[in-house]
């Protein structure tokens, strides 16, 4: 007979936003998994270390969710991150700080929605093979970052992918008459990011040559396409210790 193992202790951070409350109900309908702690805004973070949390999930705001980590790493525990607004310097002050705590483990992901995952792969694949890439996002106007961390994430994987592969900058013969018509500049590539009612999150990428063009575009309806990755991570990151950013890097693309 195999031993019935313990569920893993979570806590949720930003656990009344609309993310945050779609994780509380999949940590809760997970056999294997036990919610201990459910925090927002003005809750006390030694609470999910007193309450016996092994991993937290923080779907919070940009502002605070580097503070977040470096605390929960203090206190041992492991943290999947939903939150956006992550740049360079912010990811190497985790690291170096994951390496005076060398068991526990961050995974920070923009998106953890398997088909966004797919589509930044699928974007960075094709991207040398074609003279012209653009992002753009679409998301409903509650969003508070802009462009998406799925969208910086996507144009700097295609920025790389054109470097590797050698590839110049884009053709582009436009002097922009507004300011802001062609959108952000991520390592070359420019994104553009579009806020309007109804929609959730969307992505597409759009390369192109002389007479073609790929596009590859998702789109999650609903904040449940993102639980199957956060699952995953929670149940993942204690065994990646360090930093992981990116879900790719637990799927076996
Ligand atoms: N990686 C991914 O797959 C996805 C990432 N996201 C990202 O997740 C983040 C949250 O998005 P969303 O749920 O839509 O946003 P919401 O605004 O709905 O939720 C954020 C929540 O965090 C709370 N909060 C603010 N400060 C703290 C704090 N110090 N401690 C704990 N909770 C706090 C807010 O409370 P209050 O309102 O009272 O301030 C609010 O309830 C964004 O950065 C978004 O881009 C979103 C979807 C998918
Ligand atoms: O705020 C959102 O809604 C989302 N944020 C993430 C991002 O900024 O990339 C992921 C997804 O696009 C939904």
């Amino acid at each position: 007979m195999h031993p019935v193992s313990e569920p893993i202790r979570v806590a949720v951070l930003g656990a009344a936003g609309r993310m945050g409350a779609t994780v509380v109900r999949a940590v809760e309908g997970a056999p294997d998994l036990e919610l201990v702690a459910a925090l927002d805004a003005g809750g006390d973070l030694t609470a999910v270390a007193a309450a016996g949390a092994q991993v937290a999930v923080d779907f919070t705001v940009p502002a605070v969710t580097e503070g977040n980590v470096h605390a929960l790493v203090d206190a041992g525990v492991h943290v999947v991150v939903g939150t956006t607004g992550w740049d360079e310097a912010a990811l190497d002050r985790v690291r170096d700080h994951l390496a005076d705590r060398p068991g526990v483990g961050v995974l920070v992901a923009p998106n953890f929605a398997l088909g966004a995952v797919l589509a930044m792969a699928f974007a960075a694949r094709a991207a040398r093979w074609f003279e012209s890439a653009e992002v753009v996002e679409l998301h409903h106007p509650d969003k508070v970052d802009a462009p998406s961390g799925t969208a910086r994430h996507t144009a700097a994987a295609v920025a790389a992918a054109r470097a590797a592969a050698g590839l110049g900058p884009m053709p582009d013969a436009t002097t922009q008459s507004l300011d802001g018509a062609r959108g952000a500049d991520v390592d070359g590539v420019r994104v553009h990011a579009v806020r309007l009612r109804g929609l959730v999150a969307h992505e597409e990428i759009l390369l192109g040559n002389p007479g073609e063009q790929l596009t590859i575009r998702h789109d999650s309806f609903d904040r449940v396409s993102f639980m199957p990755g956060v699952l995953l991570g929670v149940r993942e990151v204690g065994r990646h210790p360090g930093l992981t950013v990116g879900l790719e890097h637990l799927l076996d693309l």
